[in-house]
């Protein structure tokens, strides 16, 4: 999984502010209303312990802090637990938080002990962008086009199929693509067809996933980036609409997915 790193974390009320304001203009809705529709949730008095973990290739700078702004931004309490690892867990517990959430370097995890529901950023972060990218008020059809299936990919395709939404999703690797089309019914896409779509959810570790024969003259792409697959010329000559930020939408994802 790709590491977030401290630099991706700057300015993190900015990249909230622009996107916010993106995902209004194209959806109507704001992320709040967005993650409200997703999971009918909306936060109560939850208590959110943040607990900095050393395992692997350990604490990253920023990243504890940045849930913290987070989790009060979308009108939850929260702290971070003084101590890391098992003792910030005894600690964050025993202070009466409601969710606590914690990172190594495989699953970044919320966990609601009240009423024990856990998501991890992987599926949380697939389910809000590809619900972000399903809600185009100009989409010209149902087609969405998914691009990875990995374990963000996969799980904002299932989301789609859910929805309704004709979902056409490509992957390098052939058995990701074969294990979607079983389990998912998915349509197979690769990049030669002459389909163009107006709604795209890219979930690749990789730049420059999207090409020009893919994406119709008004398109919103939605994506978690680091980095973002959409060529900026691209983004440009097509006027297209892009929502993506590296940490926040995929945490209130996790946050409303929980209470
Ligand atoms: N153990 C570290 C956090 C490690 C987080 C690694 N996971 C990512 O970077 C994922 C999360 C969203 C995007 N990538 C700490 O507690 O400071
Ligand atoms: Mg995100």
């Amino acid at each position: 999984m790709a590491l977030l790193t401290p630099e991706d974390l700057e300015n993190l009320s900015m990249q909230l502010e622009e996107n916010d304001e993106i995902a209004r203009r194209v959806t109507g809705l704001d992320i709040r209303g967005i993650c409200e529709s997703l999971y009918g949730t909306e936060p109560g008095s939850e208590k959110v312990g943040i607990i900095p973990i050393t395992a692997g290739n350990g604490i990253i700078g920023n990243f504890t802090s940045s849930l913290l702004y987070i989790v009060e931004y979308f009108g939850f309490e929260g702290f971070i637990t003084e101590h890391p690892d098992v003792t910030g867990y005894y600690e964050a517990v025993s202070r009466g938080a409601d969710i606590i959430m914690m990172a190594d370097d495989h699953i970044f995890t919320a966990h609601n002990l009240r009423n024990e529901k856990i998501v991890s950023n992987h599926v949380a972060t697939g389910v809000v962008y590809a619900d972000i990218a399903s809600r185009f008020q100009e989409a010209s059809s149902k087609d969405i086009l998914v691009i990875g299936l990995g374990r963000v990919g996969y799980a904002g395709a299932c989301h789609l199929v859910n929805k309704g939404f004709n979902v056409y999703a490509c992957d390098p690797n052939k058995e990701f693509l074969q294990k979607a089309v079983d389990e998912l019914g998915i349509n197979p896409y690769c990049s030669d067809d002459r389909k163009k779509f107006s709604m795209v959810f890219e979930a690749t570790p990789n730049a420059d996933t999207i090409s020009e024969g893919m994406i119709e003259e008004r398109c919103l792409v939605s994506t978690p980036g680091i980095p973002c697959g959409l060529p900026p010329e691209i983004g440009k000559k097509y006027r297209v609409d892009l929502v993506m930020e590296p940490l926040v939408i995929g945490v209130a994802s996790m946050l409303y997915s929980v209470i």
